[in-house]
């Protein structure tokens, strides 16, 4: 028994040597760095404080004393939303709130560095030098699940890979896109106005579920310009034939579950015991995973059999597209394989997905929340020449987008305050220099390296821009009032974007390396447009006869309901993208009841 005992402790003796020796190298490694190191106790990427640390975000918070949970919170992913620029005023001496410089940090776990920065001369060198701030490679084991695409390739590949999507998302996809978006938006209201047969519409309807159906609308989007099909806003229980799942089902299901249990192996998924906890699960993802891919070979077999007949595409699609610019590079060996194809087809859809619906998710309750913005935007919804319209009655593209100044304002300060994607991630694979606003540093290869984009979307930059351009409503904060809550950096002002009348661009053009929702460099995200087009079609049909409003709760005065909604939108989550928590598939007795009431023309 005594022998055993001291085997037990000679182990744990040697186990707690090895840790102090590879801590102490890991210490004097980022030491060597020079930027301020933020120990703490945690590593923010072992999997499965990921996986059990951020839901329980709130409940770490009260059990910690506060001076512990100042760190703690730091490695706890999606911190970034909740701190702001709170450890970068705290950790890097000299560089506090207002100073604007300087803000990067060594965030040092037990096993490894992470070096981040909310400092735009070091995010630009980083976002724009892709060959040497590589996509991180674990990435591929989640996000490649179908092979090699654009989000998990580094260098020559990611090149080719990248050519083939920016000729993909390019501006003759758009007006589908737009048109498609309008068609989507009409069902949901439909859908929120329905009345039983024989009794007229209701002039107002309260919902829990415009959420869901504003993610209904960006998945039928995708695949509707994906695929060149009108996509019924009704869901269709049944399969098609030779499937078990209907193909908006199968697809829904693995881009939610991507980082999760989609990344296991089909074998798996699909074999997982009856016995065992999530069976029901298990299977559905396994499905899911099989189809999506049997559907992906079938449609691009489809299209290939087309142009074989030599018949037309019906309408530019992204199917055809990538068939097309695969098969056209194939001289110059950008060719994509069929497993490339079919992965680069599953990612455009999971990354335009839920970036785009939780975007849309923030935008409708800012709407509510600050209805005197909402009237600023109907201001210009009503000015837009929504008559011009097409064959089918939709609003005209090329008439519309252009003019929506303001929804796009209005989007980019929604994004600019909850960034679906709040930092880009990067790594070394060799050792580099990094340019910072104070100098160059050495970064040792295998470095992880995050750009904070939430933190660069409040620095001192965004002070007081384009003032000359708010509406009347708008107060300025008292002189002095810096802090946190009242600078203005930290406000939702739409008008920020808008350029004086006369300026060569309508919309303001932030400084380099502040302005990231959609990465910047290289690698910025190919989707940009895209989603533009899409929150401009969607916002605009919403609001053309409607205007959203948030259902008080009984006795409810409104400083009680805007406190309510500030509480709903700081309830955020870093999930597969930023988000609310509780507002999608709401459960009994949670949600917010939104309503949208129709509105008599100006
Ligand atoms: C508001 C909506 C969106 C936001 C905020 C957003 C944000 C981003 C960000 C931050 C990145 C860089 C990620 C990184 O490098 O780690 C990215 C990349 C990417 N996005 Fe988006 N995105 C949006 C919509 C879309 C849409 C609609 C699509 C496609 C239809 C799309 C496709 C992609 C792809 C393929 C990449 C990888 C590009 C590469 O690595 O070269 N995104 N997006």
């Amino acid at each position: 028994m005594a022998y055993a005992f001291s085997a037990i402790i000679a182990i744990l003796l040697l186990l707690l040597i090895r840790f102090a020796y590879n801590y102490s190298k890991t210490l004097a490694e980022a030491r060597r760095i020079g930027l301020p190191l933020v120990l703490v106790p945690v590593d923010q990427i072992q999997l499965l404080w990921i996986l059990l640390a951020p839901p329980n975000r709130e409940r770490i918070r009260r059990i910690l004393p506060k001076w512990l949970w100042k760190r703690v919170s730091l490695m706890i992913f999606g911190w970034e939303f909740h701190e702001k620029l709170r450890p970068f005023d705290e950790y890097v001496p000299g560089h506090g709130h207002g100073k604007g410089v300087g803000r990067t940090f060594i965030l040092l776990g037990l096993q490894k560095g992470e070096i981040w920065t909310a400092d735009p001369v070091a995010a630009n060198d980083i976002l724009t030098r892709v060959r040497e701030y590589e996509a991180p490679h674990a990435i591929s084991f989640a996000l490649g699940t179908y092979g090699p695409n654009v989000l998990t390739t580094n260098g020559e590949r990611w090149a080719r890979h990248r050519k083939i999507i920016t000729s993909i998302l390019d501006e003759r996809i758009m007006r589908a896109v737009f048109e498609e978006s309008i068609r989507q938006t009409q069902s949901l209201l439909s859908d929120v106005f329905a009345a039983p047969e024989g009794e007229p519409q209701p002039t107002s309807a309260e919902t829990l579920e415009l959420f869901d159906m504003l993610k209904r609308v960006t998945i039928h989007v995708l695949l509707g310009t994906s695929m060149g099909v009108k996509v019924p806003w009704r869901k269709s229980r049944v399969a098609e034939p030779g499937y078990m799942m209907p193909h908006i089902d199968s697809l829904n299901t693995m881009v939610i579950n991507i980082v999760g249990v989609g990344m296991l192996p089909k074998k798996l998924l699909n074999s997982w015991p009856r016995w065992l906890p999530w069976h029901d699960k298990m299977r559905t993802v396994g499905c899911a995973k099989v189809e999506v891919e049997k559907r992906s070979r079938e449609i691009l077999d489809q299209e290939r059999e087309r142009r074989a007949r030599g018949e037309p595409a019906p309408k530019s699609t992204i199917v055809s597209k990538i068939l097309r610019a695969s098969e056209e590079g194939k001289d110059q060996g950008l060719a994509l394989s069929e497993v490339e194809m079919i992965s680069n087809l599953f990612i455009v859809t999971a990354a335009g997905f839920e970036t785009t619906a939780t975007t849309l998710a923030y935008a409708v309750v800012l709407l509510a929340r600050y209805p005197e913005w909402q009237d600023w935007l109907l201001e210009e919804v009503d000015s837009l020449p929504t008559t011009a319209t097409n064959e089918d009655g939709l609003m005209d593209y090329t008439a519309v987008f252009p003019r929506a100044t303001r929804t796009l304002a209005f989007m980019f300060e929604t994004l600019r305050l909850f960034p679906a994607v709040p930092h880009v991630h990067r790594e070394t694979s060799a050792p580099q220099t990094l340019h910072t606003a104070t100098g160059t540093i050495h970064v040792p290869a295998d470095m992880r390296v995050y750009v904070n984009s939430l933190a660069l979307h409040l620095l001192p930059s965004w002070r007081d821009v384009n003032r000359e351009s708010d509406p009347p409503f708008v107060q300025t904060a008292p002189a002095g009032r810096d802090d946190a809550v009242s600078a203005d950096e930290h406000v939702f002002r739409p008008s920020r974007w808008i350029n004086p009348p006369g300026s060569a661009q309508a919309h303001y053009h932030p400084p380099k390396g502040t302005w990231v929702p959609w990465a910047m460099g290289p690698r910025v995200c190919p989707g940009m447009k895209m989603a533009q087009v899409e929150f401009t079609a969607a916002v605009v049909t919403l609001l053309q006869h409607h205007r959203v409003e948030v259902v008080p709760l009984r006795g409810e005065n409104r400083a009680a309901t805007e406190k309510r909604l500030d509480a709903r939108l700081r309830d955020s989550r870093w999930v597969t993208v930023l988000q609310m928590n509780g507002v999608f598939e709401p459960k009994e007795g949670e949600g917010l009841p939104l309503k949208l009431s129709k509105r008599q023309a100006r």
